[in-house]
């Protein structure tokens, strides 16, 4: 099955949209699997061990008859909290940083609050989901990108508590016995990466376990996957990265990244591992550089759960975007293969974006070779050397399908290496797409270059992180190409208020918005691989929920504040996905056949009704 479905689907979710009420649950045939929050959750320990189990200590909030079962009675002061009160407590302490920090959002006072979160969840990880998830538009630029950049890039230094597992080239036939080191018997969602490529910022070897912590912080606070199932993993074998092999604080290995046979045997032996030991994980690969983010995916992706979210959530985002881009324009979306696109970057992400892009242009276009090749010459594919063309030597096998005829392109003025500012010049695109991690790329130069677009409304998407990598700015490219165009950025960056007293939105275009609903959708339904189809519902859902008003005035992607809603209708689309493909084999009480009898509105009832909420459960102790 293709990327992304026709236009009749398209409308007919849109038709949907947000029509599932939560009295679906009670109008439901049977309960669903209830909120382990409200459970009783048995604890083996008692006294100081409870207290510092992040995992279930309360803190202040442990109530009288609890401290008395725990033992725990005059180990704490004696005014019980409310977790409110503690919140309330925590947030004065968080938010004196704010006021006292004169410098705005620099970097050493991103990297403070980072501190007091992190040593938040070392100690009680309900409160820290609890402020993470009442707070999200706050603290998601903090846990995840941009501050998560600064985080790996100091990881050595910052380093405090483990938090995840580390896999490393030293321990090639041990992985299989290592995998029964972590103490949880079930895991659900693995985010793994080599550290190859952590944002834009490059190889940061094992500092990169901060990017598959901030991923999964927000799988716990968006999808509501339960934080004791998730596990983050570094695959350390080695860094090319020439200042970290010579730092003597570096906590990785000292010696260059494996290559070939020996670096796949690695991660050959990690996914046996873990597979084993938990048959039912879902494992996301992340940062890996682009020569083995599609090797990987090719080599597992019909055999494993697994899905590579700079490749295939990426693409899932940016489709939902460039169709949100033609609706803004007053156009229907079966005019998506009318738009002319120049991408910037044809690494793991920009290669994904475009061919999900060529894909979903051909479905629309009648789903065939002769679709399929007629999109092709939607796209023009610009890298380090410049614009791409049949005459460049050693095209990566990847970008070659994207390589421009040169025929084509003489008549248009263009050649092979033709720098992006010539090639918008010429093109006048619709779209100006950057996945190039290059700060600034959007420059003066190309951004004007851009005012002669065909298009009456031009989108700008700078899509690259964190926010330093970001290819221009909302400011920049709302001063020089006025009002009228639609501007979505990685990184979260502010409105621009524009001349008139309006508002130039400035949309998060981040793969966020849909890897914590499909990792939620696959193990709520229990498919055994993460098909095409499914990778399309989810990126069908994000197009469909955006409201018309809300496009016109410029907003493609949902608010992160409204993160938890989108991910549950996104995971909702992914089950339903699975259950038709017949991909679904059922989580828990609920089987395949099961699900396969639930409506739409049941189906998100069953997810919501999944989702893990950090509420503090009673404490039961047993003996062992
Ligand atoms: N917003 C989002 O959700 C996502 C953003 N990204 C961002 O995309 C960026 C790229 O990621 P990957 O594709 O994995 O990296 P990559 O390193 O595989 O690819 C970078 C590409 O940019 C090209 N490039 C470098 N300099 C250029 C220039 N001056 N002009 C045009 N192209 C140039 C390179 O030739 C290469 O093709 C990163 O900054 C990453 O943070 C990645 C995934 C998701
Ligand atoms: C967002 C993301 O996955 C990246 O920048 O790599
Ligand atoms: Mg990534």
């Amino acid at each position: 099955m293709s990327f992304f479905p026709s236009q009749l689907r398209i409308s007919s979710s849109l038709l949907r949209r947000r029509t599932a009420p939560m009295a679906a649950a009670a109008a439901a045939k049977r309960p669903f699997t209830s909120c382990e929050g409200s459970r009783p959750t048995i604890v083996h320990k008692r006294s100081l061990d409870i207290l510092h189990d992040p995992w279930f200590n309360k803190g202040t909030a442990f109530s009288m008859t609890e401290r008395d079962r725990l033992d725990l009675r005059g180990l704490l002061p004696p005014n019980v909290m409310s977790s409110e009160q503690q919140i309330e407590r925590f947030m004065v302490d968080l938010k004196r940083l704010q006021v006292n920090a004169r410098d705005g959002p620099s970097d050493t006072h991103a990297l403070a609050k980072w501190r007091i979160l992190n040593r938040l969840h070392d100690r009680n990880e309900t409160m820290y989901y609890q402020v993470l998830v009442d707070n999200i538009e706050e603290y998601a630029p903090i846990v995840y990108t941009p501050t998560v950049g600064l985080v790996c890039q100091n990881y050595s230094g910052l380093f405090r508590r483990p938090r995840g597992m580390y896999f490393s080239a030293a321990d090639r036939g041990e992985m299989m016995s290592m995998v029964y080191n972590w103490p949880a018997d079930q895991v659900d969602m693995i985010v793994v990466t080599d550290g190859s490529r952590i944002l834009g910022l490059g190889d940061l070897g094992v500092q990169g376990i901060g990017i598959a912590i901030g991923k999964l912080d927000l799988y716990v606070a968006a999808a509501g996957i339960n934080p004791q199932r998730v596990l983050p993993v570094m695959i350390d074998v080695g860094t090319n990265n020439e200042k970290l092999l010579k730092d003597s604080l570096y906590l990785g290995l000292q010696e260059h990244r494996l290559d070939g046979e020996e670096y796949l045997s690695v991660i050959d032996e990690f996914m046996e591992a873990v597979f084993t030991r938990w048959p039912n994980v879902i494992v996301q690969f992340e940062d890996f550089q682009s020569k083995w983010a599609f090797k990987l995916l090719q080599r597992y992706r019909h055999n494993y759960r697994m899905f590579n979210d700079d490749v295939q959530g990426t693409a899932g985002v940016a489709i939902a975007g460039l169709l949100g881009a033609v609706r803004a324009q007053g156009r229907p979306m079966i005019d998506f293969p009318k738009q002319k696109i120049v991408v910037a970057g044809a690494g793991s992400a920009g290669i994904g974006v475009l061919n999900a892009a060529r894909k979903t242009m051909s479905r629309m276009l009648g789903n065939n070779e002769a679709a399929f090749e007629s999109a092709r010459s939607q796209f023009w594919v610009v890298d380090a050397m410049g614009l791409i063309t049949e005459n460049r030597m050693n095209v990566d096998p990847d970008a070659l399908p994207f390589a421009r005829k040169e025929k084509e392109i003489g008549r248009q003025g263009l050649s092979e290496g033709s720098s992006l500012a010539e090639v918008v010049k010429k093109v006048k695109p619709d779209v100006l797409l950057g996945l190039s991690a290059v700060g600034g790329l959007f420059s003066k130069e190309v951004l004007e270059a851009l005012k002669d677009s065909t298009s009456t409304r031009p989108a700008i998407f700078a899509m690259s992180n964190p926010t330093k990598n970001a290819e221009c700015t909302p400011e920049e490219a709302f001063s020089i190409l006025g009002d009228h165009i639609i501007f979505a950025s990685g990184s979260p960056f502010n409105d621009v208020v524009l001349g008139d007293g309006g508002i130039g939105h400035s949309n998060q275009g981040n793969n966020m918005y849909l890897f914590p609903g499909i990792g939620l959708g696959t193990l709520l339904s229990g498919a055994r691989i993460i098909s095409d189809g499914m990778l399309q519902a989810a990126a069908e859902c994000l197009a469909a929920y955006m409201k018309e008003e809300e496009i016109q005035k410029g907003i493609i992607y949902p608010s992160i504040s409204s993160i938890r809603d989108i991910t549950k209708e996104v995971a909702a689309a992914v089950v339903r996905e699975a259950v038709a493909e017949d991909l679904a084999e059922g989580y828990r009480d609920m089987d395949a056949r099961e699900l396969q009898r639930l409506s739409q509105e049941e189906t998100v009832a069953y997810v919501k009704n999944n989702m893990w909420n950090p509420v503090y459960p009673t404490l039961v102790y047993r003996n062992e």
